[in-house]
């Protein structure tokens, strides 16, 4: 079985972006490049950690209307991600959109509900119920979209594979037993989130944070 960790490159220098993705290459499967990476180094950033030989996940997290979403997927396709995502509330026929644009070998995601809200986040913003219930909509949702899956946190993967058995789940929001959780708030360790069903461990500060990232990689894949 590949290794399901994807590291989380949330670091605003290019170089040190490169240097800790060779660092821990042997431990992890892929490497995630987010908004501060995307944003700061665009397509060139891409192509450079394109060398160092892992997949490519694009984690965009795209909402707009379907139209200018699907437009995005179009000019990022040339960058050949293995996953990309995009905000499942931005409705069906934009999932359905951005999944038509999306190039054949790119898996595409929705976003549900960050792993940096909870319950009282919800209801703060005028959304009454649970995180389960609104994730559990929302992967309904990309389902009959068509997309390939969605991104929850390990406290509902087990509910997301029970109801979508074939479906590619991408999980962040996790710490090894005990580290700091930061502004996360649905956290699980990463075996947890493994055992009950995800496809891809998003680990980011963890590691890339970690006095000796090699290291911290090391003892979190020895635990999967
Ligand atoms: O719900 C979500 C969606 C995406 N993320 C991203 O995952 C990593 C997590 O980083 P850590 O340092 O391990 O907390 C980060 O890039 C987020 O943008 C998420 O955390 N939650």
């Amino acid at each position: 079985m590949s290794n399901p960790i994807y590291l989380a490159l949330d670091v605003p220098r290019l170089r040190d972006a490169v240097a800790l993705a060779e660092k821990v290459k042997a431990h992890v499967g892929g490497v995630k490049l987010g908004l501060e990476f995307f944003n700061a180094h665009g397509a060139h950033g891409v192509h450079m950690l394109s060398q160092i030989g892992l997949p490519i996940f694009l984690d965009l997290k795209l909402h707009d209307i379907p139209n200018t979403v699907a437009g995005a997927m179009q000019a990022i396709h040339v960058l050949e991600p293995a996953i990309v995502t995009i905000h499942a509330c931005g409705g069906i026929a934009m999932m359905e959109d951005a999944k038509a644009a999306a190039g054949e070998k790119t898996k595409v995601v929705g976003v549900t509900m960050l792993t940096s809200l909870d319950e009282q986040d919800l209801g703060r913003m005028g959304f009454p119920g649970t995180p389960h219930d609104y994730v559990m909509r929302l992967t309904e949702a990309a389902h009959k979209a068509g997309l390939d899956g969605v991104v929850c946190s390990g406290q509902e993967i087990k509910a997301v594979h029970d109801q979508w058995k074939d479906g590619f789940f991408v999980v962040p929001g996790l710490r090894p037993e005990g580290g700091d959780i930061g502004d996360q708030k649905r956290v699980v360790t990463p075996r947890q989130a493994r055992d009950d069903g995800a496809s891809v461990l998003v680990i980011g500060r963890p590691i890339s944070r970690a006095e000796d990232p090699e290291a911290a990689a090391r003892a979190i894949e020895a635990t999967l």
